[in-house]
């Protein structure tokens, strides 16, 4: 079992320059009159791939899986499955199947009926379909519920179901908008996991449409964030997090302080950055900066340390008051006003039950970070 999408060490064949692409969208444009809702945006995914699409409301995610899925064609590009050009062939002659946010089961139907449906529609003998809803429901843990009616079932059970009547008929892609949208938190995280056992134990491909980061830093193998109905960056959780690459992917994925500044020196390994009211930082160097150029270091609040007297080995420590402190038991956050103005949040977690260095609101404080505790960013 693996245990977090991004822990699956042994399976990357997005670094593989001979591993065969599985879907690949080709420059593919789609317009709704003169809206266009995706523009020219290209992207591959690999066969058993666990694939999320995370982007705010609006910015084409779902016409992305629809195209997939064939309720929409593209209006200019190609979407090609296993190298076959997708193109004018029919939503039910595609090996792929969605599943909606509203899992619409049929009320009237018990769980096995309903998980057996399309497989009669399809006209596979009776026994081959009770062996398949067996398994099915063996697969979602529904075992013991197989004769009861959806109105008998909790949320998760019934997304649960909705879930085992997609795979019943053995797609090759799974397509999953807001899978799990209308489960609440707790509910939410185990099914997350349950998904993903499944997904592997059954060898499919999933895209999964979502705009909950932390359900796509759970679950995916690799995340396209998009806005605008363009790709920003398509990376492992880690990567996205760890190294984004522009400010739009850094502050839509968990939280980021921006060190706004002019490129004052270049050394061997590191830049020194001036900000707006003079302060400097140091940081690890970024291609291509010429001195006076624009850029921004962004760093993430874990990464920084806050305490009351200036740490004597640091080569960033800024000076400010705290402004505000939110302990969360796991962790704690501050919020410190530099003297230059400047808001920055630093996280700090509680690993023992007594912290050794106590601030509270209003004391004086010192931020301190590595120049390589974050990215250097120029778009
Ligand atoms: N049939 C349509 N006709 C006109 N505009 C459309 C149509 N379908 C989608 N759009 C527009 O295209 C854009 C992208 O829609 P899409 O549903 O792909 O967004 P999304 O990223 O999935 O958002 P959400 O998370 O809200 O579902 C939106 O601005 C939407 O209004």
């Amino acid at each position: 079992m693996k245990s977090l999408g991004s822990i699956r060490r042994d399976f990357a064949p997005w670094n593989d320059p001979s591993a065969k692409p599985y879907i690949q969208f080709d420059k593919v444009t789609k317009k709704f009159g003169d809206f266009t809702a995706v523009n020219n945006l290209s992207l591959t995914v690999f066969e058993r791939e666990f694939f999320a699409l995370l982007g705010a409301s609006g910015c084409g995610k779902s016409t992305l899986l629809r195209m997939l899925a064939g309720f929409e064609e593209p209006t200019a590009g190609r979407i090609l499955l296993d190298g076959q050009d997708l193109r004018g062939i029919p939503p039910y002659k595609r090996p792929v199947n969605m599943m909606f946010q509203s899992y619409a089961l049929f009320p009237h139907m018990t769980v096995e009926k309903n998980i057996a449906f399309g497989l009669k529609q399809e006209g596979m003998p009776a026994a081959d379909i009770d062996k398949r809803v067996a398994e099915m429901l063996r697969l979602v843990k529904l075992e013991q519920f197989a004769k009861r009616k959806p109105h008998q079932l909790s949320g998760g059970q019934r997304q649960r179901v909705a879930l085992a009547r997609s795979v019943a008929k053995r797609p090759k892609v799974l397509l999953l908008d807001e899978p799990l949208g209308a489960l609440d938190k707790k509910l939410r995280e185990e099914t997350q996991f349950e998904l993903m056992d499944l997904q592997q134990e059954l060898g499919l491909t999933f895209v999964v449409v979502t705009h909950d980061q932390e359900e796509a830093m759970t679950m995916a193998d690799r995340i396209a964030i998009m806005d605008k109905g363009e790709v920003m960056q398509v990376a492992t959780p880690a990567e996205i997090y760890e190294a984004p690459t522009s400010r739009f992917v850094a502050h839509f994925v968990g939280n980021v302080n921006m060190f706004e500044g002019k490129v004052a020196e270049r050394a061997a390994n590191t830049t020194r950055i001036t900000g707006a009211t003079g302060a400097q930082i140091v940081v690890e160097n970024a291609a291509e900066t010429a001195n006076g150029a624009d850029i921004v270091f962004a760093i993430r609040p874990e990464k920084i340390k806050v305490s009351s007297k200036k740490p004597a080995d640091a080569v960033n420590a800024l000076e400010g008051e705290i402004y505000d402190v939110a302990y969360l038991g796991d962790m704690t956050v501050y919020h410190i006003k530099l003297d230059d103005g400047q808001i920055v949040r630093a996280s700090a977690l509680n690993a023992s039950r007594v912290t050794e260095d106590p601030l509270t609101w209003n004391d004086r404080a010192w931020v301190s970070f590595r120049p390589d505790a974050g990215v250097v960013l120029t778009r």
